[in-house]
């Protein structure tokens, strides 16, 4: 208990105040000790995928590995990419319940991350497809090597991108309009970094 008080940092919350969007970042939302435990325990126990996906009829593998969880009836699809969810973990019910007292909401899916090293990356996209609802909620939690998270206005080209690096226990939140106006990726560095684990939990409206 000391060792904790004495050397992990306080969270911090830090709002972008962006034009068009609600974005949100809390860092050390998750201890320092915390991290290490949740980061180590989910690179093991998460059944990680690398999914192909079909762009103008060529097929292409996901430069990243992932994994959806969830509450069991909420299917989710993205890219072209269908996916059923495993049920949910101790530890992401942990992370869930904790990231719920600042989102208010209910979270019913968690889609994981896994960017093995530089390498590994997300292009640009919009998390906007329909089952999300009109103003998708999107909590981020990260875990492991610190990435740059990109932030791009899709209509006001005259707004400077905006780069926020993720580190080891933060939490974004990404809510309102930010999926209309915004788009964002993690690009490849050439930097030797080891591997980061992401999570972001969702809100899937109901289905038929
Ligand atoms: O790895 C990240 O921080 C971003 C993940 C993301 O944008 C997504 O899963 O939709
Ligand atoms: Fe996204």
């Amino acid at each position: 208990m000391f060792q904790n008080s004495l050397f992990n940092q306080l969270p911090e919350k830090i709002d972008f105040n962006l034009p068009d969007a609600d974005v949100v970042l809390y860092n050390n939302f998750f201890s320092a000790n915390e991290s290490n435990l949740l980061f180590n325990s989910l690179k093991t126990s998460i059944k990680w995928q690398q999914d192909k996906i079909k762009f103008y009829g060529k097929e292409f593998i996901i430069p990243r590995l992932t994994a959806l969880y969830g509450d069991e009836d909420k299917r989710y699809s993205y890219s072209g990419i269908h996916m059923h969810p495993h049920q949910w973990t101790h530890d992401l019910n942990c992370i869930k319940n904790k990231i719920e007292t600042i989102a208010n909401v209910k979270f019913t899916t968690c889609l994981l991350n896994y960017y093995r090293n530089g390498n590994d990356s997300m292009n640009w996209h919009q998390d906007n497809e329909k089952e999300l609802g009109e103003n998708p909620i999107i909590a981020s939690v990260t875990f492991g090597e610190t990435r740059t998270f990109q932030l791009k206005h899709i209509t006001k080209t005259n707004l400077k991108r905006v780069d926020i690096p993720l580190q080891h226990g933060s939490f974004l939140l990404m809510q309102g309009s930010t999926q209309h106006f915004w788009k964002h990726k993690i690009p490849k560095t050439k930097k030797q970094i080891s591997s980061r684990i992401n999570l972001t939990f969702r809100v899937i409206k109901n289905q038929n």
